[in-house]
């Protein structure tokens, strides 16, 4: 799996205001949207592409082009929803599916709520798209479903991560040649309540306020 954490001082920046207890939800909603961009700049370094004929004012040339069949961007809701703009603001050729996924705060198992994604994944490449890799759980259990419809790399765009879920992705996936993962910082490491720090809370609350 290559692992790939941007080191920027915008992006710092960024994330310490995210990290903030009191940034409302309008500004903590703006500062994931713009992180996406910045992170799916990066993310994006090996989308497919396939040679295509121009006609400038001034001469034919071949450039490039997002090849077929199009990329897939998969939030996982709630909180990968906050950033789905950012993502197709830059692929806005690409198709969307979902999975709504939540982790029981108890026992830590992950509930795959709902599904909305096409029913043949292969040959497609895949960015799965939610703001924080904890225990890894809700990762692993997303790569496993869309390799189970045929996903063949899969691309993971998050915002803080974890040690331990990247430990837990890199020990529960095979294949991890075809996984790849872009955070916007590392964290220390997790709580008690298997909770980020210092992480940001709750990142679906904070997005949208508290889940009931
Ligand atoms: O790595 P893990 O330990 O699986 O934890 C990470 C998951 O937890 C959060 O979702 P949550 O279950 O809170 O759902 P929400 O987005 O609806 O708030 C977060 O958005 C990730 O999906
Ligand atoms: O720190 C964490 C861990 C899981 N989910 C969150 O939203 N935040
Ligand atoms: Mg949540």
């Amino acid at each position: 799996m290559r692992i790939k954490v941007l080191n920027h001082p915008l992006v710092d920046h960024k994330i310490t205001v995210l990290r903030d207890k009191s940034t409302p939800s309008p500004i903590f909603r703006q500062l994931v949207d713009e992180l996406v961009t910045l992170l799916a700049y990066e993310a994006t370094r090996d989308i497919r592409v396939e040679s295509r004929e121009v006609e400038t004012p001034v001469a034919k040339t071949v450039g490039s082009h997002i090849a077929s069949p199009r990329p897939l961007i998969v939030p996982i809701l709630r909180a990968g929803l906050g950033m789905l703009e950012g993502m197709t603001r830059l692929i806005p050729t690409a198709e969307v599916g979902f999975l709504g996924m939540a982790r029981n705060e108890e026992t830590l198992d992950i509930v795959t709520y709902a599904e909305r994604l096409p029913e043949d994944l292969t040959g497609r490449q895949v960015y799965v798209l939610d703001p924080m890799l904890a225990t890894g759980g809700t990762l692993i259990e997303a790569i496993k479903f869309l390799r189970a419809r045929g996903a063949e790399h899969i691309t993971c765009v998050c915002v803080l991560g974890a040690p331990e879920g990247i430990e837990a992705l890199e020990k529960g996936i095979d294949g991890l040649e075809n996984v790849d993962l872009f955070l916007a910082a590392q964290d220390e490491r997790l709580n008690e309540k298997s909770y980020i720090v210092p992480g940001l809370g709750d990142a679906g609350d904070r997005l949208y306020g508290v889940a009931h």
